[in-house]
């Protein structure tokens, strides 16, 4: 059963005089993602793969077509009902500094959604965040640093780890590894697709690369200008 149904997806930027120039930068798509599967959606720079991304999770509002998590129809949601989905779809941003505080120490990045969902109790904060850490093989030596006295790769795994702390069931990877060296760009991969295999989860995988595409995912969307032109 899919977890995810697009329909006919729009999504246009308007600009200029009047917003008078539209960009169709979403212009019709229709996919399924299935429980536990990744689709890897691979395009050209510019093609709307962000775009799309971001409109499936509500992040951006859809010009029309609909968009079923879980059998429901979630492109009308607003307020509380589109909180309610903040915990179960989420995205990993190609930049991981961008979803990190600067002032907030490794410990307190990945408790914040446990505290801000209320998730676990406060008294087993600690543990839940160790685990965390530890899923995403990080040293516990790192939760009392700030996101400037770590690498690419171990802030990466730090935004990882909060989004997994939400036990999310879909989850959207913009160009998770396309800022990383090849090493650890390969690590992480890994990672994701262990902790895919352990928690069940299904992902919307973005990459313009397709060496990674094809190890990342089960079935491939080919998109172009807007619109997904095959499937694989
Ligand atoms: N806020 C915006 N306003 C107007 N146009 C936009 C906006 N955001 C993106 N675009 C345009 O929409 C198109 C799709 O952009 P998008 O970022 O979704 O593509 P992409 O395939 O993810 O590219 P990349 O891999 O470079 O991130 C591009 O032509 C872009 O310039």
């Amino acid at each position: 059963m899919a977890l995810l149904k697009v329909e006919n997806l729009r999504k246009y930027y308007y600009s200029g005089l009047f917003k008078k120039e539209v960009h169709r930068a979403v212009d019709g798509v229709s996919f399924e993602v299935e429980k536990g599967e990744t689709l890897g959606l691979v395009g050209r720079s510019g093609c709307g793969k962000s775009t799309l991304g971001r409109t499936v999770l509500r992040l951006l509002e859809p010009t029309s077509g609909r968009v079923l998590f879980d059998e429901q129809d979630i492109s009308g949601f607003k307020g509380s009902s589109l909180k309610s989905l903040g915990t179960r779809m989420q995205i990993i941003f190609q930049n991981p500094e961008s979803c990190l505080n600067p002032r907030m120490k490794v410990y307190d990045a990945v408790a914040e959604p446990l505290r801000l969902h209320r998730i676990c109790e406060r008294s087993e904060e600690r543990g839940r965040v160790r685990e965390l850490i530890e899923a995403v093989s990080l040293s516990e030596e790192l939760l009392f640093r700030y996101p400037r006295e770590l690498s690419g790769g171990q802030l990466q795994r730090v935004a990882i780890a909060r989004v997994l702390g939400m036990n999310p069931e879909f989850i959207v990877a913009d160009e998770p590894t396309s800022m990383l060296d090849p090493l650890v760009q390969a690590q992480i991969l890994s990672l994701l697709k262990n902790l895919q295999t352990e928690y069940g989860i299904s992902f919307l995988f973005i990459s313009h690369d397709m060496q990674v595409i094809e190890w990342m995912s089960d079935r491939i969307a080919f998109m172009e200008e807007g619109k997904i032109v095959g499937f694989r």
